[in-house]
C-alpha cells in the first residue's frame, strides 16, 4: 500500500488465545478455545451464526475479560495492558461503532493524526467510496456507509493488528472486492489481520489461515488448502425429486465402499465425500436406478470449506 513495514524485532504472535471460556448466564458462548494468529497474515475465524466469533474477538480487543483461560495480543494482556495495546490495534466492531454527530472525514483525519504511520486518508475514503458522504454526520449515514466508515477507522492508523468483525456483511460485490484488496495490501505492509466471517468464499479467497469454530469450540485449523485438500478428495451432491427411502445413506455407502462418507443434508439431498471421481458418479447413478430414486441433480465438485464444515459437524455452514 505504501512503503512502510513494521519492524520485525517484536516476534510475539499477533494473538494467542488459550483455553478461553466465555458464558452469558448459563449459555456457553466460547468453550475452551485455543488458537494462535501469526504475524503479517490474514487469519479468518469462520463459523456459523452464534458460533462465538464476536465474543472471542471482543475478548481479544479488551472489551470483555476472559472468564477462564487467557488472551494475549502482541504479547500483551488486552485488559491489563489496554493503554499500551490500544495504539497498536485497529478494531472494526460488528455494526460499525458509533460516533453520533461527528462527520466521517473529520473523524477519520482525527484518528489518522493519532498514529505514527497512518494510511493516506483521501486514498482510503476514495477506495471505500466515502468521498461523497464525508461531510455527513455519522448518525445520518446509511448502515452500509457506517460500516465502511467503521472499516476505515480500523485501518487508517495502520495498526500492527487489525480486528474486523464480518467486514463485508451486506456489501455489494465491488465493495467486497475493494475491502479484500485493502486487507491484502495491509498484509503486504506486515499488518496482521484477524477477521470473522461466515462467508466461506471470503475465508477461502482471503485467509492464509482459517480457524473454524462451531458452538464455541475450535473444530479445525489450517490454510484453505490444508483444510480442503485430500488428494483425489471430491464431493458429489445428489438431490432427488422425492424424499429418500429410509436407510439410504447406509445403502449408498455400502454401494460405494469404505473410503466414502455419505452425509444426508435433508429429505432430498445427500453429500458424498471422499476419493470420488467419475466412476463414483456412475455408481451413484446406478444406485439411484436400483433404488427407484430419481435424481434432480447429480454434481461432482472439488471439496470446499462448506464440505469440510459439513463433514465435521453434520450441518451446513450457511444455516
Ligand atoms: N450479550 C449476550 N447475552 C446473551 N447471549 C449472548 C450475548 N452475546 C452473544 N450471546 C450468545 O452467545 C453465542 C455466541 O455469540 P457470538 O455473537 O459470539 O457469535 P458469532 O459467531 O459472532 O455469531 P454472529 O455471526 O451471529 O455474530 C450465541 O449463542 C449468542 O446468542
Amino acid at each position: 500500500m505504501t512503503s512502510y513495514t513494521w519492524p520485525v524485532s517484536d516476534t510475539a504472535p499477533a494473538v494467542v488465545v488459550d483455553g478461553l471460556v466465555m458464558r452469558y448466564g448459563d449459555k456457553v458462548a466460547v468453550d475452551e478455545l485455543s488458537l494462535t494468529v501469526g504475524r503479517g497474515s490474514i487469519t479468518a475465524v469462520l463459523g456459523p451464526n452464534g458460533a462465538g466469533k464476536t465474543t472471542t474477538l471482543e475478548t481479544c480487543e479488551g472489551y470483555r475479560r476472559p472468564q477462564r483461560g487467557t488472551v494475549q495480543v502482541l504479547g500483551l494482556d488486552p485488559v491489563k495492558d489496554r493503554r499500551d495495546l490500544l495504539p497498536r490495534i485497529g478494531v472494526m466492531l460488528q455494526g460499525g461503532g458509533a460516533w453520533s454527530g461527528v462527520r466521517a472525514m473529520e473523524m477519520l483525519r482525527h484518528v489518522a493524526k493519532l498514529h505514527a504511520h497512518p494510511l493516506d486518508v483521501e486514498m482510503l475514503s476514495d477506495r471505500l467510496g466515502l468521498a461523497d458522504c464525508g461531510r455527513t454526520p455519522y448518525r445520518r449515514l446509511s448502515g452500509g456507509q457506517q460500516q465502511r466508515v467503521g472499516l476505515a477507522m480500523a485501518l487508517v492508523g495502520r495498526p500492527e493488528v487489525v480486528f474486523v468483525d464480518e467486514p463485508t456483511a451486506g456489501m455489494d460485490p465491488q465493495l467486497r472486492r475493494t475491502t479484500w484488496e485493502l486487507l491484502e495490501e495491509l498484509r503486504g505492509d506486515g499488518v496482521s489481520v484477524v477477521l470473522t466471517t461466515h462467508y466461506m468464499d471470503e475465508a477461502e479467497r482471503l485467509a492464509d489461515h482459517i480457524h473454524i469454530i462451531d458452538r464455541g469450540r475450535l473444530i479445525a485449523s489450517g490454510s484453505p488448502l490444508e483444510l480442503t485438500r485430500g488428494g483425489s478428495t471430491a464431493t458429489i451432491r445428489l438431490v432427488v425429486t422425492r424424499p429418500f427411502p429410509p436407510g439410504s445413506p447406509e445403502s449408498l455407502r455400502a454401494a460405494l465402499g469404505e473410503a466414502i462418507v455419505v452425509t444426508q443434508l435433508d429429505d432430498v439431498s445427500l453429500l458424498v465425500t471422499g476419493p470420488a471421481d467419475a466412476s463414483t458418479l456412475a455408481k451413484v447413478s446406478r444406485w439411484c436406478d436400483e433404488n427407484q430414486v430419481l435424481p434432480e441433480s447429480l454434481t461432482l465438485g472439488v471439496r470446499n470449506l462448506e464440505d469440510v464444515f459439513l463433514q465435521l459437524t453434520g450441518r451446513e455452514l450457511a444455516t
